[in-house]
């Protein structure tokens, strides 16, 4: 489990993480949301051990991070930026990753050699693309077999058939290693793919962060036409309704609660249309985070 607790980190007198409290359970795959900085490179390296919060603690199975070489070397990050050593091969990180990393396998590099065959062993890192440095990357830091893998943007710069590569690679990863993954990301389809959990970050604050599966239980669109005007009333009173627009004599509800729920308060009026309409995972953040008060458009998009 990984644990933030009242964690902040400030850059001269401003925040970039501002007392965050939050959880990551182990094998879980979390995805960060947020705009540009909102804070989000700051709470990975924190995660990471690369900064020493100002305040609060991180912790990875209750061994603190920061400056703790026990518990670094079951962690890999992989920055938004991949960093090499100047003329190396892939080879060459690969045998300096082997030095730093006692649980770095060298059976697992060659067994994930067919998933990156598009890279050159022999080849210098800084004379190949960005997409393939990434792909670089990642073959090492699977190769370390981290318990924990964090990885800022992972997905930017990679083609589609390298994306789903990529994200079957982490499934995998999680499925058969128990490995927990933090992801940052801007794009929230992005996510919604490789997630179990997401968190929202904004101007240094955690907005929110929920299970994928709970938040898709917990809103639901619904379509109604009623026989009668006062049986809306009536029904508006019952739920926790958190946007309505009325087209006609169709009224389209965004509300809280389970599909049982919602469906036995309208069923009870008898409505001539009923429908429960599919909502993306974009369209339950603006609802959710509007409810809570904030515009999540600019913060998500
Ligand atoms: N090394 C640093 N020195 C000074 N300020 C910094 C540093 N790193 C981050 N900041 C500031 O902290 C805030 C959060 O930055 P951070 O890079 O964590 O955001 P982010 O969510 O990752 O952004 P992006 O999506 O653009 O990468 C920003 O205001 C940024 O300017």
């Amino acid at each position: 489990m990984i644990k933030l607790e009242h964690t902040s980190k400030r850059f001269e007198e401003e925040y970039a993480v501002e007392d965050l409290s939050l959880n990551i359970h182990k094998g879980s795959i979390f995805g960060l949301l947020g705009s540009n900085g909102a804070g989000k490179t700051t709470l990975l390296k924190l995660l990471a051990g690369i900064y020493s919060p100002d305040q609060g603690k991180v912790t990875l199975d209750g061994q603190t991070v920061y400056e703790n070489p026990a518990t670094k070397q079951n962690i890999v990050f992989l920055a938004d930026r991949p960093a090499f050593f100047a003329q190396t091969t892939i080879r060459q990180m690969a045998n300096f990753y082997r030095s730093i990393y006692p649980t770095w396998s060298e059976e697992r590099f060659k067994q994930l050699a067919p998933a990156f065959q598009s890279i050159d062993l022999k080849r210098k890192l800084h004379r190949m693309s960005k997409g393939m440095q990434r792909q670089a990357t990642l073959w090492l830091a699977l190769s370390c077999k981290p318990q924990l893998l964090i990885l800022d943007e992972p997905i930017d710069g990679l083609d589609p058939v390298m994306r789903r590569q990529v994200k079957n690679l982490l499934f995998q990863e999680v499925a058969e290693h128990g490995v927990t993954v933090v992801i940052s990301s801007h794009n929230l389809r992005e996510i919604e793919d490789m997630c179990d959990h997401v968190g929202i970050m904004h101007e240094g604050k955690l907005l929110m962060s929920r299970e994928l599966d709970d938040l898709k239980l917990d809103m639901h669109k619904i379509q109604v036409a009623f026989r009668d005007e006062r049986h809306e009333q009536a029904v508006s009173g019952l739920l926790d309704i958190v946007h309505k627009e009325q087209r006609g004599s169709v009224g389209t509800y965004i509300i809280k609660g389970t599909v049982e729920q919602i469906s036995e308060i309208f069923r009870v009026y008898e409505p001539y249309v009923f429908d429960i309409l599919p909502m993306t995972l974009e369209e339950i953040f603006i609802y959710e985070m509007g409810d809570a008060g904030y515009d999540v458009q600019p913060i998500l998009l």
